[in-house]
């Protein structure tokens, strides 16, 4: 069960669901737990000729992502052209990001389109002068960090406290305009709504940000599951490693995260969750996994990992082990940089800090009154 927004999406309570300025309609409530509603959900597929396409910008296994112009407005948007996938697919991606839309640091949704010609859905989005990721960190300055990272958590803490986890967190699906300093989460094609108890698909996200949860097989996961690819992202600008964590596969993902959060601390946690259960003579067994069940597989992953780490155990290496002189004379890495990643990448989701925490830490104590002062102009 989550530590925070655990009955969000629960309960038929009427009134207003506010969060802050960000007031919505009970309507939106009902909408995530009515799952069945999404064929109702109406969908007003405007006119697709009133966009102009520009330039590709980018595109992935579900969608061609385009730079355009709004031709009633001469505004540059986003077109998201989706692959022929499941129209269920399209629509939750539209009945999210429509509960989502006007939220802090959320890319805006700002109209869907049905291409008639191409016989394509498109999602109209707002604009973001992204600078790639990969040119961005290695120049990020400690106060870019902290400006980048406190909208990236205000965007998870608003989504968790709609009920949403985003499940694939990693630098390619953050949009950020430096000069503006303007962040916007997106692609919430992967998204879900979170219910206590459910159990979830643990083949999501992307590997380097894949939460231990989802390679030992827990799938009961909730909106920590987010916090821990936040922890990824905060290493790789802090030690200047692309990718902090970068497993072959998902078996070598897990021994790159036990070699680092040592095999003491993971022992517990499978114990904990009753993943796994030490034998008198040492194996590991798995509670609840026969030959017949879905997860042996994953049990393999997890046997396999953890017989080749059982010879050699792993202790905790301490955070400062990975400044390297790379990222000493870029951003020095500060006492509170490393509390906070220290409480970003827990293997148990239960200790891992919230969106809200995280922003109630010290690190964030220079940027927290300027970003607040600013979001109110
Ligand atoms: C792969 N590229 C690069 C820039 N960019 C890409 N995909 C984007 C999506 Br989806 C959105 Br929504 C926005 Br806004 C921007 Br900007 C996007
Ligand atoms: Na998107």
């Amino acid at each position: 069960m989550a530590r925070v927004y655990s009955d969000v999406n629960e309960g038929l309570g009427p009134g207003w669901y506010d969060y802050g300025p960000y007031i919505t309609p009970p309507s939106y409530r009902f909408l995530s737990h009515l799952p069945e509603d999404v064929e109702r959900l109406h969908i007003d597929w405007s006119e697709p000729d009133r966009y102009e396409i520009i330039r590709r910008v980018g595109g992935g296994k579900y969608s061609e992502v385009f730079e355009g112009i709004d031709m009633t407005n001469e505004e540059t948007c986003i077109i998201k052209v989706l692959k022929p996938v499941s129209k269920k697919k399209i629509k939750r991606e539209i009945k999210i990001l429509r509960n989502l839309t006007g939220g802090p640091n959320v890319v805006s949704l700002l109209n869907v389109v049905h291409d008639p010609i191409s016989r394509s859905n498109s999602l109209i989005m707002e604009y973001v002068s992204n600078v790639d990721w990969k040119d961005l960190y290695p120049t990020f300055t400690e106060l870019e960090i902290k400006h980048y990272m406190f909208q990236l958590l205000k965007a998870l803490d608003f989504v968790h406290s709609r009920g949403i986890m985003h499940r694939d967190v990693k630098p390619g699906n953050v949009m950020y305009d430096r000069e503006n300093r303007k962040l916007r989460l997106i692609d919430w094609g992967l998204a879900e709504f979170y219910h206590p108890g459910t159990e979830y698909h643990i083949r999501v996200g992307s590997r380097y940000y894949k939460g231990p949860e989802l390679l030992v097989g827990y799938k009961k996961y909730d909106y920590s599951l987010d916090m821990w690819s936040v922890g990824c992202m905060l290493a790789s600008m802090l030690f200047g490693r692309e990718h902090f964590f970068r497993g072959r596969d998902n078996e070598d993902q897990l021994v790159r995260i036990i070699k680092v959060l040592g095999t003491d601390t993971f022992e517990r946690y499978l114990e904990k969750y009753s993943l796994f259960i030490r034998t008198d003579n040492g194996a590991l067994l798995d509670r609840c996994v026969t030959p017949g069940n879905p997860q042996f597989a994953s049990v393999f992953i997890l046997v396999g990992a953890f017989a080749y780490l059982y010879q050699h155990s792993y202790p905790k290496i301490p955070w400062a082990r990975f400044i390297t002189a790379a990222s000493e004379n870029r951003t020095n890495v500060s006492h509170e940089a490393i509390d906070l990643l220290d409480k970003l990448l827990r293997y148990d989701h239960w200790e891992r800090v919230t969106a809200a925490e995280a922003m109630a830490h010290a690190y964030f104590n220079n940027v927290r009154l300027e970003t607040t002062s600013k979001s109110t102009e």
